[in-house]
Formats: structure tokens, sequence, C-alpha cells
């Protein structure tokens, strides 16, 4: 903890806000000190306010959004209604939650020059300053490539390569790890701990990656429908179970674990709930020894034809980067498929090939054993639907219903056939009463159910869904993973990317690790969860559970804070 006692950094005095066109504040009386060197973690069910907080601390709330604010707010002694916003950006750097929007250059290297340009540094240090911030965020390989062809977590990494070269007083980070694969997630917040210890620099970072916030933070302010609602060290925070609970947000595994145990007997009640990993292995010390925990694996489905296929694919960018070596996969009709890998191992580019938008350089894409170049784009979209990484880009008919309609106008159904298919779908994705509203009028959880409605009012037998639950609080998160297993007890094939591994072991069958264009691994969830130097070769460290597990037992396999707390229950309660 570095807070020393002089003017706060920042300073926030009543301060409530109100979007234009709208009667409800979003942010609600306001009064916050931030010290310098405090590096300090936001929390909030979606649509508590936490974005609109850190568009406030750069001005560009209200100067750019307009609407109507109440209070004084300062940032390095400047009032953020006095000050320009590229006045205040000398202060304040920012990295937003969706990094191509704020990606303006040709190059990588460009990208995190552009700024220290603009301040006019010497040649010398701004070279310098870019080799640096690319080093921390492991893009120096991609120093000269164009910043859209980047994989979306090397996208999220170079945003935060432009904030940190600045090197301002104030970085503000909203959810700056959404996109980014496990170890490049813990990476960043210690990248925080290192500029804070050797910079000094103050940090507030708005994200739901509960177990890095635990650790890496500070002081946890946590905010309900636009108020403060706690605001403390983290430690207190974090195991403030009733709280989360009460805002549907997400425990750490290891405090979830705890509190299972405490629940069970096995941990005393009196006892102070662990929020960090190190202080979860002290625990487990004062615990009984742990007992061995596996379950079987879900038995595969029906091996016949596989409905998607795989064959020596080799895929080579224009640019010349091999993104696929070699790969051969089979998935059966019926299969809950999560794939996972690092950031740029080339997971997307995969799924590309799923639905016909690339073609192998070298071997055969195939679906139920037929090529699948002989598809059109459009009539493929019929078998198998996609969800992209951003849905919001998906988005651009006026209303809920005309969006998710759309899909279906390349269909040969008749128009009550339509119509039926339509209902059905909104109908599912519990849209019906806002199937008049803009799809840009609702919260981010919502927008997810219309782009995933208008996909599944074609009824495709597979589903493929790129990172679904990025930005989405665990509540939101959980609802779309629940449809997923809805839709596959259904009887739809489900395909999913997500770097959230701790979400998946209620969902997955099986695992598909992939690692610099190859498949390292194909096997059953708990086998691959547990396949620690597999995980570790392609940037995934083993989620606060199952490391757990792994310490407290060597044939411990549980998956989940539920499981690993009853590895520590007495033999009668256990499976
Ligand atoms: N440009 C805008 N115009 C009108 N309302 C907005 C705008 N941006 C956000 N809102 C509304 O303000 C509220 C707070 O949104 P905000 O994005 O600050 O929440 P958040 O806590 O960051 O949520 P999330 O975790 O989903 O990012 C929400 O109800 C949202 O719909
Ligand atoms: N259009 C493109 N042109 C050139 N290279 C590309 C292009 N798209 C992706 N790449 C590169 O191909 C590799 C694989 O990218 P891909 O998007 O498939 O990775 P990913 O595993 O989905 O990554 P992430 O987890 O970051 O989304 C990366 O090195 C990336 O830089």
């Amino acid at each position: 903890m570095t807070t020393v006692c002089t003017a706060p950094l920042v300073s926030f005095r009543q301060v409530s806000y109100a979007y234009p066109r709208s009667t409800e504040p979003v942010l609600r009386d306001i009064t916050l000190d931030i010290a310098p060197g405090e590096i300090i973690g936001l929390l909030g069910p979606s649509g508590a306010g936490k974005t609109t907080l850190c568009l406030a601390l750069t001005g560009i709330v209200p100067q750019f959004y307009r609407g109507r604010f109440f209070g004084h707010l300062t940032v390095a002694a400047h009032d953020t209604l006095d000050h320009p916003i590229h006045s205040l950006s000398q202060a304040v750097g920012l990295v937003l939650q969706d990094p191509e929007s704020q990606l303006v250059t040709a190059s990588v290297e460009h990208e995190v020059a552009f700024a220290l340009e603009n301040a006019g540094l010497p040649v010398a240090e701004i070279h310098e300053r870019v080799a640096r911030a690319l080093a921390a965020v492991y893009l120096t390989d991609c120093a000269h490539k164009h910043p859209h062809d980047l994989s979306g977590g090397q996208q999220q990494r170079l945003a935060l390569a432009a904030a940190l070269a600045l090197r301002p007083p104030l970085i503000v980070l909203d959810e700056p790890t959404s996109q980014l694969d496990p170890a490049s997630t813990t990476e960043v917040f210690r990248l925080v701990r290192e500029l804070n210890a050797t910079h000094g620099t103050t940090f507030v970072i708005a994200s739901h990656a509960s177990e890095e916030m635990a650790t890496y933070v500070d002081r946890a302010i946590v905010l309900d429908a636009g108020r403060i609602v706690a605001d403390g060290p983290a430690s207190k925070i974090f195991a403030h179970t009733a709280l989360f609970s009460r805002l549907h947000l997400r425990l750490p595994e290891v405090t979830a674990t705890f509190l299972h145990l405490q629940r069970g007997g096995e941990y005393p009640a009196n006892a102070t709930l662990p929020v960090t990993h190190a202080a979860g292995l002290a625990a487990i010390q004062t615990l009984p020894p742990a007992h061995a925990f596996t379950l079987p694996p879900a038995a595969p489905p029906d091996r016949g034809v596989p409905i998607l296929e795989l064959r020596n694919v080799t895929h080579t960018y224009a640019d010349g980067t091999t993104a696929l070596r070699g790969i051969d996969v089979q998935i059966p009709r019926g299969e809950y498929c999560l794939i996972i890998g690092q950031n740029g191992a080339g997971k997307s580019t995969l799924l590309k090939h799923f639905l016909n938008l690339l073609q192998p350089t070298s071997g055969e894409a195939l679906i139920d054993g037929v090529p699948l170049r002989d598809f059109k784009v459009s009539a493929l979209a019929q078998r198998i639907g996609y969800v992209p990484q951003n849905p919001d880009r998906q988005l651009f008919n006026a209303t809920v219903e005309a969006e998710v309609g759309f899909s279906l106008q390349a269909t040969n159904l008749d128009p009550a056939a339509r119509q039926a298919r339509l209902d059905e779908a909104l109908e599912a994705m519990q849209l019906v009463h806002l199937r008049h509203a803009h799809p840009f009028s609702l919260s981010k959880g919502d927008r997810a159910r219309v782009v995933i409605a208008a996909v599944l009012a074609l009824k495709p037998e597979v589903l493929v869904f790129d990172e679904p639950t990025t930005g989405q609080d665990a509540a939101g998160a959980r609802a779309i993973l629940d449809l997923t297993q809805e839709l596959h007890a259904l009887g739809h094939t489900i395909v999913i990317v997500t770097h959230h591994l701790y979400l998946m072991p209620d969902y997955a069958h099986r695992v598909l690790v992939m690692g610099h264009g190859q498949l390292l691994l194909d096997a059953p969830i708990r086998d691959a969860f547990h396949a620690i130097d597999v995980l570790a070769s392609t940037s995934v460290a083993p989620t606060q559970a199952v490391a757990l597990a792994r310490a407290s037992h060597p044939d411990n396999r549980a998956l989940t804070p539920a499981e690993l707390a009853l590895s520590f229950a007495p033999p009668r309660s256990r499976p």
C-alpha cells in the first residue's frame, strides 16, 4: 500500500450525472478522494456506472457526451469542467473496453508513438518508451503489423501499451483484460503494480476479473445504480460475501471455496475468508488433508460422421502470418466443445474456417463430410450460426424485431413461417417485451441476446460463439452460458472460444487447447484443465480452483470451488 498523505489526485464532490435525453442519473452523489499512488478497483454489476465514472475522470463525461453534470470533480488539480479533454489527457490515460475503437494509425509501433509525438517528446525518448511499452505487453514481434491485423487480445494489449508509454500520473483502465488470455491478464495487473512502484502512477481499474482485482488492487470501490455502496481495502471488500451475493458479483474462486467450507463446517465460521491465492494456500494448511476428487467425464456423443472436420488445415494470411499449422480436428454432432489458448493462438482463425469465412491455404474443411468450400456463406448460415467477438458490430437495424428478422430475409420461408421463427427466437431470448426497442438503447447483456436471437432464428445445427462473455458481469455471463446449455440440450452442437475458463466447468465437455497455430491437446475438460504444462505452453494459467486443488493433493482433480470444498469434506458427504 503506497498511500501518501498529500492532497488527493482525484476529488469527487457530490457528483451526479445523467446522459442526454435520460431522466435517470447514472452517477449519484459521488464523493470520493483518491490519493496519489493508490491502485483502485471499481466493481459493480453491469450498468452500475463504472464506465461512466471512468469517462468522467477524463472529462469525456460530460464534455463530449454532454448531459447534466452536478457537483465538482478535480483531477491533478484540474477541474474537469474547465479544462478541455486534450489538456486533461496529459494527466489521465484511458484504455477502453473495445480496443479497436481506439486504434488510429497504420502500424503497431506508430500507434504507441502517436501520443508521444503529439506531446513533443524528443525522438530518442519516443523510441525508448515505445520499445519498453511494446515489450511490456509482448508485442515487440508485431511492431510493424497493421493494428487491424492483430487478434482481439493483441489489440487490447496495444491500447494498453499506448496509455502506458505516455506515463501520465493517473491511468484509467476500463475492463483492460476482458479479451486477454489468462497469463496476459495476470501480467497486466503485475505491470500495474510495477508502474505504481517505479513511477508512482495511480490507477483506477474497472474489471470483472475478480481473482486479479482481489490480489492486485489496494482499495476496492463498489458501485450500484450509480452510488458508492462500499469502499475499503480489497481484502475486506472481496470477503464481503453478502454484498457480492446481493449484487450478483463473482467472488474470487479462493473466497468462494472457503465460503463453501465455512458453510460445511470445515472452516471456522469466525475465520477471515482469504481473497488472494497466497492467502488461500496458507488457509489450506489449517484444514484437514484433502482427498483426491474426480468424476467420470460426460459420455462423448455418437462418433458417427463428424458434423465439422478440419483435415490437415494450414492457413497463412496475406501478410505472411501462418495462423494455423496442420490442424486435424473432428467435432461430432451434439458436442459442447470449448477452444482455449493464448492470444494469437489461431482460435478465431479456426472458427472462421468452420464458417467458410476463411479457406485453408492447404488441407480441407468439411461439414457432414462435404467440403465447406462448396457452400455459399449465406447457405451455410442456416446450418452454422456464428456469434462473433463483438456482437455490437452486428447491430444495424432500428428495432430489435427488425434486427432478428433480418437474417430470415435471406431464407425461402413463407411470411407466416418467418413470423413464427421470429417470435420463437424473441421468446427464447426473453426479448418479446423489447421487440420495438432500439438495439443500442439496451444493456450490453440484452444486446448480446439480440445477436444470438438473430442467429437462432435460422435454427442452425451448430452454434459457434467467439468470446461471448467478454465485458459481461457474472450474472450476464451465466445467463448467456445457461442459454448455450439449453441449446445444447435441444440437440445443437456448441463450439465456444473463451478466456474465462472459470465459467466453463459447468458447461463444456471437451476442450481443444491451441498454441502457436497448433492443436496442442484435445481432451475432456477435467483432463484439459489439469494439463498444467500444456496450458502453460500457451499462456493459460490454471483457474484458481484447479491450482488450489493441485496444491491440496497431487491427485485432486476438482474443477470448481464447490468440488474443491467437497474434497475437504468428511467421506460421508462426498459423492
Ligand atoms: N451514451 C449513453 N447514453 C445514454 N445512456 C447511457 C450511455 N452510456 C451508458 N448509458 C447508461 O448508463 C448506465 C451506466 O452505464 P455504464 O456503462 O457506466 O455501466 P457499467 O457499470 O460500466 O456497466 P458494464 O459493466 O456493463 O460496462 C447504463 O444504464 C447505461 O445503459
Ligand atoms: N487479417 C489478418 N492478417 C494478418 N494476420 C492476422 C489477421 N488476423 C489474424 N492474424 C494473426 O493470426 C494469428 C492468429 O490470430 P487469431 O485472431 O486467430 O488468434 P486468437 O487465438 O483468436 O487470438 P485472441 O485470443 O487474441 O482473440 C495472430 O498472430 C494474428 O496476429
